[in-house]
């Protein structure tokens, strides 16, 4: 029997859907999978038992909500989050620079913004850098589908600012071009934008501070906040913290003495600082500035890339309202918040785990406003373990976070924030064996085809592929790390850079230095193989014992012939590093 799968695109089936009653709200991103044989509509549910069979059929959304329960969501969500008292507002405009805060709710940089002037201009500019290289091997900077999850966000920010009496500028080009000639054109006097912590975007910030420290406002100009100063002046850039759960300046330490233990960091936060609320801004922001032209969403065309499309597994629809639907979905609809602490290891599915990741990374939602929701679960349904682990391992991505002001570049580095000194491989072969999904480990391959075609890939697959990569194979590290940040819908640098220097041994605590054994890691987390033959369908012929371990016969041959001793380690530890070392080493300038 033949099975497709078949992928309609929205602008396709909108003049269809137009002519039907109760149509005008839907959304795009409408995929449907056919059962060919039985034309059956096939659409995944995650809370099944999934069934392997089905499963190379299968594509599901994630939010898995109806496009009228996502609008009510939004809206109720809006509404919480919101403030119905009044402000003191100052003069003038104000610039809000959007980066990786792609947001209305919770958001301090629209806030001030907001607070101090009568107008906001919120823009984005699409940078040129962020569609070019990575910085040592080469890989595209933002893959596919991290280009086309930031065009929905971008498309969503839009709606929802409009829908607050706002707009959003969307330009093309270096923000220290356009932002400085933006605010001398309006006479803003002010650029707010959040803060980042590594050096391209600190980099970006210094361009942009330099180059509006050129503009000289008018004092007379009545857009001017100061127009009583008599004194010419350059309009400010004000910068504020808004990527962490805790923010930077309750912590009851400076960022250069951070604790080197993750245990030592939460304990001391936990006990020691207040998680602020959330920001809450009135439902009308508007109007804007008069703009003659405010630009549109890019295409992926436009951005040099080829459109995506997502055959299997989770398509993460981007943006705010996305995001505001999962914390929706996730916590209250299917109530797995109550359960995460024990489903979160596993592989396959969108509700093994939360996926608020590639709307954190992108700033779609704030961890504050997950704190919040989390809080209010407790208070209305139960507070448990699973409750409290979803901030626990929030606390993981603000350490994250805090480490890259401590240890700077050093994160991007060889040898990692502790300088460590070891030979690594830079062995093409090897390397695209593991890019490609073709080791011959069923569980590595599985793990590296669904990042390719989905952008995403579990917590327990990223260490093991990265264990894989670094300790059986014996490749630097950081070719591994610049794939992730090529294809991860969700990438962060200091989540992505952090984890691999403790995936390779090289970050900043000693103790997190852990080798993941495939045979150990494929029975404990994928006992019956269905995460495996759900990726490698060519497994599914196969005993459910024997789909981790096919022999040569129906898979590739492996690459790295692991010698397994009975802990399931190699027998060496230093076997395939002994063995493929010889590359040409990298030259350490990464940023
Ligand atoms: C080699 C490697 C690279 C990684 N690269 C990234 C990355 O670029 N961006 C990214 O957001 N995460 C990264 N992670 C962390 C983690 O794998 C993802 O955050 C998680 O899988 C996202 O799925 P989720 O949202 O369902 O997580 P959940 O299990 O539901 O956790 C909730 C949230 O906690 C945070 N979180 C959980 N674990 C971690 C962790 N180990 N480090 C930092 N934050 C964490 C995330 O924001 C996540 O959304 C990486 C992990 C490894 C081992």
């Amino acid at each position: 029997m033949n099975y497709s799968t078949l992928q309609i695109s929205f602008s396709s089936l909108l003049p269809l859907l137009k002519t039907l009653p109760n149509c005008s709200s839907l959304k795009p991103a409408i995929q449907i999978s056919v059962k060919s044989a039985s034309r059956r509509i096939f659409v995944m549910n995650s809370s099944s038992k999934l069934d392997s069979r089905s499963l190379s059929l299968s594509t599901c959304q994630v939010p898995g909500l109806e496009p009228e329960e996502m609008d009510s969501v939004v809206e109720q969500m809006f509404r919480r989050y919101s403030s119905s008292s009044g402000f003191k507002r100052g003069k003038g405009v104000a610039i809000v620079w959007f980066r990786n805060d792609l947001r209305v709710l919770d958001n301090e940089a629209l806030y001030k913004a907001w607070i101090s002037s009568e107008a906001v201009l919120p823009v984005y500019c699409v940078d040129p850098r962020l569609f070019g290289s990575t910085c040592y091997f080469g890989f595209p900077k933002t893959g596919a589908l991290r280009a086309q999850f930031i065009v929905e966000c971008l498309a969503d920010l839009k709606r929802n600012l409009t829908k607050r009496g706002l707009n959003l500028l969307i330009q093309h080009g270096k923000p220290e071009e356009i932002l400085p000639s933006l605010a001398k054109a309006l006479g803003a006097h002010t650029v707010y934008a959040q803060m980042e912590t590594c050096s391209e975007e600190l980099y970006v910030e210094k361009m942009v501070s330099k180059g509006l420290k050129t503009v000289v406002l008018s004092p007379t100009s009545e857009k001017s906040a100061s127009a009583k100063s008599s004194a010419a002046r350059s309009p400010t850039f004000q910068l504020v913290w808004g990527t962490t759960m805790y923010h930077i300046d309750d912590l009851p330490f400076d960022t250069n003495s951070l604790p080197d233990v993750y245990t030592q960091f939460r304990r001391s936060v936990e006990a020691k600082c207040e998680i602020r609320d959330c920001i809450r801004l009135p439902a009308l922001l508007g109007p804007p500035p008069s703009i003659d032209d405010w630009g549109s969403v890019p295409s992926l065309d436009k951005l040099g890339l080829q459109p995506p499309s997502v055959v299997k597994g989770m398509r993460f629809i981007g943006g705010e309202s996305a995001a505001l639907s999962r914390i929706y979905e996730y916590f209250w609809k299917k109530d797995l918040l109550r359960i995460y602490k024990e489903t979160r290891n596993g592989m396959l599915g969108p509700d093994y785990s939360t996926k608020f990741s590639p709307w954190l990374a992108s700033g779609s939602i704030s961890p504050r406003l997950i704190h919040e929701e989390v809080r209010r679960y407790e208070r209305k349904r139960e507070a448990n373990q699973s409750t409290y682990w979803v901030l626990f391992e929030l606390i993981w991505r603000d350490y994250f976070r805090f480490l890259s002001v401590k240890y700077g570049n050093s994160l991007f580095h060889l040898g990692g924030p502790r300088k460590v000194e070891s030979k690594w491989s830079q062995d093409k072969n090897l390397f695209e064996s593991w890019r490609d999904g073709r080791t011959g480990y069923p569980l590595i391959d599985a793990n590296m085809k669904e990042l390719s075609t989905t952008g995403f890939m579990s917590n327990r697959g990223r260490q093991i592929v990265c264990s894989f990569l670094v300790r059986d194979m014996g490749i630097d590290w950081r070719m591994g790390a610049e794939w992730f940040e090529t294809c991860l819908l969700d990438y962060d640098p200091c989540s992505n850079y952090g984890n691999w220097t403790y995936g390779a041994g090289v970050g900043n605590d000693p103790r997190e230095d852990r080798y993941f054994s495939i045979p150990k890691q494929a029975q404990t987390y994928d006992p019956e193989g269905e995460y495996v033959a759900y990726w490698l369908p060519q497994l599914r012929m196969l005993p459910k014992d024997k789909r981790h371990f096919p022999g040569k016969m129906l898979y590739f041959e492996q690459v790295v012939p692991l010698k397994f001793g009975d802990a399931g380690r190699p027998q060496s530890q230093d076997f395939a590093r002994r063995k493929t070392f010889g590359g040409k080493q990298a030259k350490d300038f990464r940023r």
